[in-house]
């Protein structure tokens, strides 16, 4: 869902970089190939991760829940010298699609891509983090949550995907499934978390923005 008005949205993106043509052909080829293609991250999400790494400079950074890789490599652009995005996905039908698309980017050196469930594999990452990006299933947020905050080095940034969930976590329309409760218990875990700071940024589906203090 997009919560700005078309004309608005449209002038957002018309300021705003572009995506590179590899960014662009892989946004066309998830639409035309792939399931579910909304949950890609797409232009302006896709900026804005690509700017933040940029501010950050992580040398490590986990993602759970790669889909067609699109926000590895947009993470992947602003990697200080030596980084690597370490990216996990469930999934492996995407695998060579998402593959393919790292080899484009040229950063299959600086991603490293695991098939698997993130609940066995996150707990493996011995890295510390710089930033951790999750975007998989809505139910485990806390989980990943839980399993991550100990590995972010302090300063380090967790940012998690679709917190507004379609709007769903406004009272009026909170008749809650259950991936609507699991967003609204893990925004409010993080809400109430001293360990952190937090701001819960409106850019598509809402982008909880977290500092580990
Ligand atoms: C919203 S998509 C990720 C989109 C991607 N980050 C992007 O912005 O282009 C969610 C992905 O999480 C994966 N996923 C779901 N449950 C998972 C799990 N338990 N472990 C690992 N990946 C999982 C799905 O297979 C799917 O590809």
């Amino acid at each position: 869902m997009d919560f700005l008005p078309v004309d608005i949205q449209k002038y957002v993106e018309a300021h705003t970089d572009p995506e590179s043509n590899t960014l662009s052909d892989l946004n066309r080829d998830t639409h035309r190939k792939v399931l579910k293609p909304r949950m890609l991250s797409g232009h302006l999400q896709g900026r804005a991760l690509s700017m933040i790494s940029h501010m950050i400079r992580p040398k490590s950074v986990l993602e759970i829940g790669t889909y067609t890789g699109y926000s590895a490599i947009c993470m992947a652009e602003g990697l200080a010298e030596g980084g690597k995005v370490i990216t996990i996905d469930v999934n492996e039908e995407l695998e060579s699609l998402a593959r393919g698309y790292f080899e484009k980017a040229g950063f299959s050196e600086q991603i490293d891509y695991r098939i698997g469930n993130a609940l066995d594999l996150v707990p493996e990452v011995s890295e510390t983090l710089d930033l951790v990006f999750i975007d998989a299933d809505k139910k485990n947020y806390i989980n990943y949550y839980n399993l991550v905050i100990d590995k972010v080095r302090p300063g380090g940034f967790i940012i998690a995907d679709n917190v507004l969930w379609s709007g769903k976590v406004v009272a009026e329309l909170k008749k809650t499934d259950k991936e609507t409760q699991a967003i609204l218990d893990f925004n409010r875990l993080v809400q109430e978390d001293g360990r952190v700071e937090n701001v819960l940024l409106p850019i598509r589906d809402g982008l909880m923005t977290i500092r580990k203090k």
